[in-house]
């Protein structure tokens, strides 16, 4: 449980349990070790969001592969994407002839995702493929493939397990809406 904010008071319900986001891990597991046997791809978590995402989802994954992150920032601390993408820490890895996994937490407006995915295949990689827990396709403002899902999701903003509001709330075990009001009170402050 979060300490500090009460929970009741930012969280409007519950939308994934640990236990739904347990099945996305399986399901997705049992996808990328086929799809991915013999390859020993390079997995990209993109930070911060997807840590908690990749380190269950990988765990499910029976597939060698090596770990490294790629940070690209667009929301900064808000929960507007501000359109102007830059890369805050970039890969330590060498993605030429590599077939790159990107880990998501959530692709929204996919400006995120696509800025990786250029800069990736820009590099050299031999493929670069996507697995996002969830999918909000309804805000996509970008042509860009996520190619692996968890779920889609509505138009809301969602907090927990790696999903964030002003960089707080990442640790809450499910994925929850956050209730309206809580956004009201931050937005053009
Ligand atoms: O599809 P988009 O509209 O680009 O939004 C999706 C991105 O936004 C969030 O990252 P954020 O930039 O907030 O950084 P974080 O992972 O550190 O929370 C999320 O983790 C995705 O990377
Ligand atoms: O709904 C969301 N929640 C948290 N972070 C996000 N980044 C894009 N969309 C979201």
């Amino acid at each position: 449980m979060v300490k500090g904010d009460n929970i009741n008071d930012i969280i409007d319900h519950k939308l994934f349990s640990e236990d739904d986001i347990h099945e996305m891990c399986v399901r997705l597991g049992a996808q990328l070790t086929k799809d991915y046997a013999g390859k020993r791809p390079l997995v990209v978590g993109a930070l911060k969001g997807a840590i908690y995402f990749l380190t269950d989802l990988t765990r499910q994954m029976d597939v060698a592969h090596q770990l490294d992150f790629l940070d690209v920032s667009s929301y900064g601390d808000g929960f507007e994407s501000t359109g102007k993408i830059k890369v805050v820490t970039d890969l330590a890895a060498d993605v030429k002839d590599r077939d790159v996994l990107i880990i998501e937490d959530i692709v929204d407006t996919g400006l995120t995702l696509k800025f990786m995915k250029d800069l990736i295949k820009k590099r050299g990689a031999k493929s670069v493929k996507c697995c996002a827990m969830l999918n909000k396709e309804a805000r996509r403002n970008v042509d860009v493939d996520v190619d692996y899902f968890g779920s889609k999701v509505g138009n809301e903003f969602v907090v927990g397990y790696g999903l964030d509001f002003l960089n707080m709330y990442r640790n809450l075990p499910y994925v929850g809406v956050l209730k309206p009001e809580v956004i009201q009170k931050y937005v053009n402050k």
